[in-house]
C-alpha cells in the first residue's frame, strides 16, 4: 500500500463574506516533503488564507487538509490552533520578549524537564539562523532582519516537520535577504524540513523554491518547478507575475513577423536581440533605464514599445535605430 500524501489540500474552499466573495476556492494541492514550496499571486489572491488553512488556523467551509493521512483540525475543534508538528512565522515579530536576550527568547519555548536537551536544541537553532554572535544581545537592539532570524529560530527550536513562512522577508533589507534565504535552504537540506512560503514578490522566491504554486482570485492556476513555470507559464497571468514582460496584441506582433490567432503575444525582455542586417532599421531607442549591472532599453516602432535588456552599458543611446530578432515568445 502506498504511503499517505505528506500534506494535501482537497477541494479546499473558504469564502469570506464581502463584496467580491474573496478567499480560496476548490484548491487541490499536494505539498511535497523536504523541499520549499512557494505560494505566489497578486495581492488578495488568497495566499495567506491558503497558508492558514494548511496550518489549521482557519477551517475550510468545504474540502479538507490532511497531514500524513490525518485530517488537520481547525480552530473550532482545537484549543490551541495550528498543528503540533508545524510552525508558522509571519513578518510580525512582536511576540519576541523585548526584555530578554536572543538566547532566552529561543530557549524559553522549551520545557525545563531536560536542561541538557534544552541547551543543545537552543544552540542548534541559534546556529541554524546564524545568530551565534548575537545570542546574548537584547532583542530590542536588533535590526528587522535579525529579529526575523530570531522568529525563525524560535520556530525551528521546536523541531517542526513543516515551517510556514508568511512574507518572511518584508522587514529584511535586500542585502540580508539572500543570506536568510540561503540559511533556510540549508536547514531544508540538512534537516529534511518542509517549508511553505508565501511571497508577494515572486522574483524573490524563484531561486529559493523547488515548487511554485500560483493563485489567482482564490483559485490555483498552476504549479511546477520555478524554471518550468517561468519559461513556459500556462497562463498569461503567471507570465505577468513572474517576468517584467512585454505584451503586444496579435496585430502589433506583425511588426515582429509573428502571425498568430491568439490575442496576446508575450515577450520577455531577455528574448530580444539586436541583429545586424541590411534591411532598414525600424526600431528606435526611445529611452534607457540604468539598472546597475544592465540597462533596460526601450525600443519603439509605431504604437509599439518593447523593453530589452542590455549588458553593454551606453551601447544603444536614445535616437539610435536598430534591427531586432526574438529568440522566443509566448502566445495567449
Ligand atoms: N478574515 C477575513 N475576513 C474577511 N475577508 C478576508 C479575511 N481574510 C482575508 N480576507 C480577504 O480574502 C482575500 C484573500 O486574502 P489573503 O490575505 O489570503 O490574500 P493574499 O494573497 O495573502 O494577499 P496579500 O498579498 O495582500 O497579503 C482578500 O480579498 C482579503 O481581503
Amino acid at each position: 500500500m502506498s504511503a499517505a500524501p505528506f500534506l494535501k489540500a482537497s477541494g479546499v474552499t473558504k469564502i469570506f463574506q464581502g463584496k467580491h466573495g474573496t478567499g480560496v476556492r476548490y484548491v487541490d494541492l499536494e505539498i511535497k516533503p523536504k523541499q520549499i514550496t512557494a505560494i505566489i499571486g497578486e495581492s488578495g489572491s488568497g495566499k495567506s488564507t491558503l497558508l492558514r488553512i494548511l496550518y489549521g488556523l482557519l477551517s475550510p467551509q468545504e474540502g479538507e487538509v490532511t497531514f500524513k493521512g490525518e485530517r488537520i483540525i481547525g480552530p473550532e475543534e482545537k484549543l490551541i490552533p495550528g498543528h503540533d508538528k508545524m510552525k508558522m512565522v509571519t513578518q510580525d515579530t512582536n511576540d519576541l520578549n523585548p526584555h530578554a536576550s536572543i538566547w532566552d527568547n529561543i530557549a524559553s519555548l522549551l520545557p525545563n524537564t531536560d536542561l541538557v536537551a534544552k541547551q543543545k536544541l537552543t544552540a542548534q537553532a541559534v546556529k541554524q539562523m546564524n545568530l551565534m554572535h548575537l545570542s546574548e544581545k537584547n532583542v530590542t537592539l536588533l535590526s528587522g532582519g535579525e529579529k526575523q532570524r530570531v522568529a525563525i529560530a524560535r520556530a525551528l527550536v521546536k523541531k517542526p516537520e513543516v515551517l510556514f513562512l508568511d512574507e518572511p522577508f518584508n522587514q529584511v533589507d535586500t542585502s540580508f535577504r539572500e543570506g536568510l534565504q540561503e540559511d533556510i535552504r540549508r536547514v531544508v537540506k540538512e534537516e529534511g524540513l518542509t517549508v511553505v512560503i508565501v511571497s508577494h514578490d515572486p522574483t524573490e522566491v524563484l531561486s529559493m523554491a523547488d515548487e511554485l504554486v500560483v493563485l489567482r482570485n482564490g483559485e490555483l492556476v498552476e504549479t511546477g518547478h520555478p524554471v518550468e513555470v517561468y519559461n513556459q507559464p500556462k497562463n498569461f497571468y503567471t507570465a505577468g507575475l513572474l517576468a517584467n514582460c512585454n505584451v503586444v496584441s496579435s496585430e502589433q506582433a506583425k511588426l515582429l513577423n509573428i502571425r498568430t490567432n491568439y490575442s496576446k503575444v508575450v515577450i520577455y525582455p531577455q528574448w530580444i536581440k539586436v541583429v545586424n542586417s541590411f534591411t532598414p532599421k525600424k526600431w528606435e531607442v526611445t529611452d534607457t533605464l540604468f539598472k546597475g549591472a544592465f540597462e533596460e532599453v526601450f525600443l519603439t516602432q509605431g504604437d509599439v514599445t518593447l523593453k530589452m535588456l542590455n549588458f553593454e552599458l551606453d551601447k544603444y543611446p536614445v535616437g539610435k535605430k536598430l534591427n531586432i530578432q526574438l529568440t522566443r515568445y509566448l502566445v495567449y
